[in-house]
């Protein structure tokens, strides 16, 4: 595994005696992310399987890499810290007993023991340094790779009719949907797709054992346990005290409710959680796919999530009488309901394409929504989307542009790419 940190993901003595988690804002100076380099398990993704894995096309790895590399970059000339999950993940074994309470954790997670192989699998993990293993479970584990003598079962015999025996994970570079920082503490999610859920078993980890977090009692504000699914693509945290959250495909209101009520009750600052329904369609997966903030009063949006009078459906969730149930109200006017919320006069929403129908849904299908702020007004962007960039600078905003040929075959933009760990304060 390249690791391109410098060194490792403990803490700088800048942000001692600060709490390790900080995001009351999504604009609000970024000064550390973490991010994925995407890795081997692109490479593992084959046309049979692409539409299971997520995916619409293979990227070439060589590219993607450069193209992640140069996002790194880019935040980094910025003074961001950039943190790698892959890094964090093994710093956080950090004992053999960890180590094989993760492999166990995760091979009853791929449902090896179904087919009898989670004995033979284990063995040839443990055969590995933790950075090797990792790296193995994160690109996918072949059939071919385990000696034939080892193999005792049908199955494994058949390594035509499915070659892995773990599957890859290539959607891992999109560090922003298993887990999502809110206030000093995050939510580590139970992803909706299955071919992502392992996904969130890495952040439980880093959070429990990584020096970086570990016994700072970080709150998880909601868990993987929690039966219904919620992904970060959907949790927008708009100032202190108010959330927006997606009911889209992968985001379902009973877990936003579950997160709104955890919030309420554990004196968090978040007064009001906005539920904002989206479509349920692959083209907007995520509410961050189709709406993003870029300064304080700025958001992108993608004109087709708004029906034919401009409106929407939003419930806004506050404390309600008693602990288990909010009071809910409800809005259909995205601007004014955003006005309210943020005690603005104005609100300025950027159409994604210039709103213009095939610029539109030509750039949203490339994440032309999807911006990572990194400060209030300059987001880092890509580059393939030009009208919705160049509409951003003209309304004032400072666009930092990506390379994005293949980086964007996965679906995903900037915001997608990076899980915001601490921002200052606005
Ligand atoms: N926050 C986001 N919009 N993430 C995009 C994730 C894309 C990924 N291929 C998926 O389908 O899950």
């Amino acid at each position: 595994m390249k690791l391109i940190a410098d060194n490792t993901c403990q803490e700088k003595s800048l942000n001692k005696g600060k709490p390790p988690i900080n995001v009351t804002s999504e604009i609000g100076r970024l000064r550390t992310v973490m991010l994925k380099r995407p890795g081997k398990e692109v490479e593992n993704l084959v046309p049979e399987y692409l539409h299971r894995l997520l995916f619409d096309d293979i990227p070439y790895l060589p590219i993607i890499q450069k193209e992640h590399d140069f996002f790194a970059e880019t935040l980094r000339s910025r003074g961001i810290e950039v943190l790698y999950l892959e890094q964090l993940f093994v710093e956080a074994l950090t004992s053999e007993e960890i180590k094989i309470q993760f492999i166990d954790e995760m091979l009853r997670e791929c449902h090896a023991h179904v087919n009898g192989a989670s004995i033979v699998l284990k063995e040839y993990l443990l055969s590995f340094s933790t950075e090797q293993m990792v790296d193995k479970i994160m690109s996918g584990v072949l059939k071919k790779e385990i000696d034939s003598e080892k193999k005792t079962h049908l199955y494994e015999f058949m390594d035509d009719h499915y070659p892995f025996y773990l599957d890859p994970m290539p959607n891992l570079y999109f560090t922003r949907d298993p887990a999502a920082s809110i206030g000093n503490g995050l939510t580590i999610n139970k992803m909706r797709e299955p071919a992502r859920q392992r996904e969130s078993l890495f952040m439980e980890y880093i959070i429990k054992y990584h020096p970086r977090f570990a016994g700072k009692d970080v709150p998880v504000w909601l868990d993987r346990d929690y039966p219904f699914s919620i992904e970060g693509g959907d949790e927008l945290v708009l100032s202190k005290e108010v959330i927006a959250i997606g009911v889209s495909e992968r985001t379902s209101a009973k877990a936003i409710e579950k997160l709104a009520l955890n919030l309420f009750k554990k004196q968090a600052s978040f007064k009001k959680v906005m539920a904002v329904e989206i479509p349920k369609c692959r083209a907007f997966m995520h509410l961050d796919t189709v709406f993003t903030m870029v300064d304080y009063d700025k958001f992108t949006i993608h004109p087709e999530i708004l029906g034919p009078q401009g409106n929407l459906n939003i419930y806004i969730l506050e404390k309600g009488v008693d602990e288990g149930t909010p009071k809910i109200s409800f809005r259909t006017d995205l601007q004014e309901a955003l006005k309210e919320v943020l005690g603005l006069d104005d609100i300025i929403l950027i159409p994604c394409g210039g709103g213009d129908e095939i610029a539109a849904s030509r750039e949203q299908w490339n994440d032309g929504s999807n911006t990572l702020a990194i400060a209030p007004g300059v987001v880092v962007t890509y580059d393939r989307n030009y009208i919705s960039n160049e509409l951003l600078r003209k309304n004032g905003i400072e666009v930092l542009e990506i390379p994005s040929s293949e980086l964007s075959r996965g679906r995903g933009g900037p915001r997608c790419m990076s899980m915001p760990i601490f921002r200052e304060d606005i």
